[in-house]
């Protein structure tokens, strides 16, 4: 793989983040031991995000010669659609079932998909909602070998909680080298005296070029590739200016570019270098007003994608000298039409989407999305999720026990619930003794709303859905953080889940509120149930639980022992909360064993219990 450019490595520590999304074949999430970064990874210092499992045997939907391999039961199998290294082929063969089937028709897709956990496109595959309705739910990753995601549908990818993850860093380099190629072809007219000479022609007055030196740059999107653009060209003695409305100046100043409006970008640039992703307000960006702005004898680069510019506005400002020239790499239809205007225009020089395509970027992009899609299957930390909050690594490592207690908080409460279909309002509360703002919850609130939302239901949920399953059901998940004393070394004091207008099973579970109320906190990295209603307790969130109310008496924890005993039932732990002696208790009972429905009524049964109830953790 390529080595990248010092500040492109320093750009992939600082933008790339790590999500944890749980198996989706189970219901508990990822082992601690998954939380920890595959050496590979750790060297290649990228970000990191997980699915799971394998949930289904896989099958073979190999096609040969490409994809010859014998497919092995019990892997996954990815599905690689597009042509990829051989260096990222080879990691998933490690892993998984590899079927490389390049070129395949949208139907030909739509059958295989539903035989493949992952696939893997570059731009020429559209994966669209039709895609994700075939995958019948099997599909649980998508990588785009490249940066770009635009010919994804993240909505319908999301909705069907699968994760899409790309790479973005190996081909940045690439890119900016290919715009800065056909700028300088552009300005010398290489492609246009190399046919004419082919043609026998030896036109040196007609091919005569215009200088870079001195010229004003404008960047469009001061992300990866532009900032590399930028520094490439202020090397050939370029004025640079740049145009995002999202990036640092800092940054831009570190370089020695200037950060402009858009209307001062386009009425002084000499030359305008498109570098932002294709997106609603990018499409068509430049259009014919746009056009109408600019200097005259302006030169456009295009390297991002061909829907950010008005293909049909670009060729009358070219009609009309606005536009003395353009270099594109990238057109709205890939392949543009054979007469397609633009195309065959005198003055514009077009390469087919070669941006990405060196060896060297080639060979990274397919490590990239290798380790990326076979992190996520294994349920690992994976690669860079487009479609999930991403959590920074150190941020993650240091919630990943709560992110357990708030999985576990979450399937405690609803199993609370009597009738687990009512629930519309869940409030959680989160107490910490940092800032407000020094507390990303999003990875915590889309484990609770897995915990409250699979055990009544048999959709499943992960970091990708989890936000859009809640909405859909009609749950509204509503989060509090309250600041308290307490060490600000930890993250987290106590999490509250509370859930709203509901009657509840064991009905000391409900609190003055009127809610559903369990609490718990994470203890030498244990989550731990602390409260039920208004009862204190102490126990680990292990195996299963059973709690009870009772009279506060002596000889309680023996009684419902030695009925667990009877049956063989392993006590991991007991606790007791009580307002007052002699009065109410709780007592919370962790059993490693599920205890059979004759011991429960034998439990029911003691005297002094007055309401009990089995929950799983
Ligand atoms: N031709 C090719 O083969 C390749 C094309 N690309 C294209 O280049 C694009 C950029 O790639 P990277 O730099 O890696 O992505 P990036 O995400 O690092 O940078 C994109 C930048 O565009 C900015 N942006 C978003 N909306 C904008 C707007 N309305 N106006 C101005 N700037 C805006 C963002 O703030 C961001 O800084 C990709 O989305 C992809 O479409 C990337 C690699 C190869
Ligand atoms: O990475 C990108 O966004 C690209 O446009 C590269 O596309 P490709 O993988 O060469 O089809």
């Amino acid at each position: 793989m390529a080595a990248p450019s010092p500040t492109t490595a320093a750009a992939a520590i600082t933008t790339h983040h790590r999500v944890l999304l749980p198996a989706r074949a189970s219901l508990s999430p990822a082992p601690s031991s998954a939380l920890r970064i595959p050496a590979r990874a750790a060297r290649a210092n990228r970000g990191r995000i997980c699915v799971s499992a394998p949930a289904a045997p896989a099958a073979s939907t190999a096609s040969p010669p490409a994809s010859a391999a014998v497919a092995v039961e019990g892997k996954p199998t990815v599905l690689v659609a597009e042509k990829l290294g051989a260096a990222g082929l080879a990691l998933l063969r490690e892993f998984a079932n590899v079927d490389c089937s390049y070129g395949l028709s949208p139907e030909e897709l739509r059958a295989k998909i539903s035989l493949c956990d992952a696939l893997i496109v570059r731009s020429g595959t559209k994966v669209g909602r039709d895609v994700f309705e075939a995958s019948g739910g099997r599909l649980r990753v998508v990588g785009r070998a490249g940066v770009g995601i635009d010919n994804v549908d993240l909505a319908a990818a999301t909705e069907h909680g699968c994760l899409v993850v790309n790479a973005p860093t190996a081909n940045t380099v690439a890119a900016a080298e290919h715009g800065i190629a056909l700028m300088c072809a552009m300005a010398r007219n290489v492609a246009q005296a190399d046919a004419s000479l082919k043609a026998g022609k030896w036109a040196r007055t007609k091919y005569v070029g215009v200088s870079l030196v001195g010229k004003t740059l404008a960047i469009l999107g001061f992300g990866k590739v532009g900032s590399e653009v930028a520094r490439r060209a202020k090397g050939l003695g370029m004025h640079v200016i740049a145009h995002d409305p999202y990036a640092s100046a800092d940054r831009a100043r570190a370089i020695g570019v200037d950060l402009v409006s858009m209307e001062e970008a386009m009425t002084t640039a000499d030359f305008i270098s498109l570098h932002m992703p294709l997106t609603p307000s990018t499409n068509k960006m430049l259009n014919d007003e746009a056009f109408a702005k600019m200097k005259k004898g302006v030169r456009i680069i295009n390297v991002a994608r061909g829907g950010v510019i008005d293909e049909d506005a670009l060729v009358r400002a070219l009609d009309a000298g606005i536009v003395a020239q353009a270099a594109l790499d990238v057109f709205t239809k890939e392949p543009p039409a054979a007469d397609s205007k633009l195309v065959l225009h005198e003055n514009v020089t077009v390469t087919p989407h070669l941006g990405a395509s060196t060896v060297e970027a080639q060979e990274g992009v397919a490590i990239e999305i290798a380790e990326a899609v076979t992190g996520a299957l294994k349920g690992e930390l994976a690669a860079s999720a487009v479609n999930a909050p991403m959590v920074p690594a150190e941020v993650l490592s240091e919630l990943a026990p709560y992110v357990v207690l708030a999985e576990k908080l979450g399937r405690l409460a609803v199993q609370l619930v009597a009738g687990g279909g009512g629930i519309k309002s869940v409030k959680v509360t989160y107490a910490s003794a940092r800032a407000p703002d020094d507390l990303d919850t999003r990875l915590l609130r889309a484990m609770i709303t897995k915990g409250v939302i699979e055990p009544i239901s048999d959709v499943f949920v992960n970091l990708v859905n989890a936000d859009f399953t809640a909405k859909q059901r009609g749950i509204r998940v509503s989060e509090e953080k309250i600041v308290m004393d307490g060490s600000p070394e930890t993250p987290l004091e106590y999490i509250q889940v509370q859930i709203a207008n509901v009657e509840s099973k064991f009905p000391s579970a409900i609190c003055d509120s009127g809610f559903v109320t369990v609490e718990g906190r994470v203890k030498d990295g244990i989550p731990h149930l602390t409260k039920v209603g208004a009862f204190e307790v102490d126990v680990s969130m292990e195996g299963s639980l059973i709690l009870c109310r009772q009279v506060d008496q002596p000889g309680m924890i023996g009684s419902v022992g030695s009925v667990l005993g009877e049956e063989n039932v392993n006590v991991s732990f007991m606790s007791v909360g009580r307002i007052a002696p002699r009065k109410t208790a709780i007592m919370a009972i962790g059993v490693d064993e599920e205890p059979s429905k004759t011991t429960l009524t034998k439990i029911g049964e003691i005297p002094a219990i007055e309401e009990f109830v089995f929950l799983k953790l």
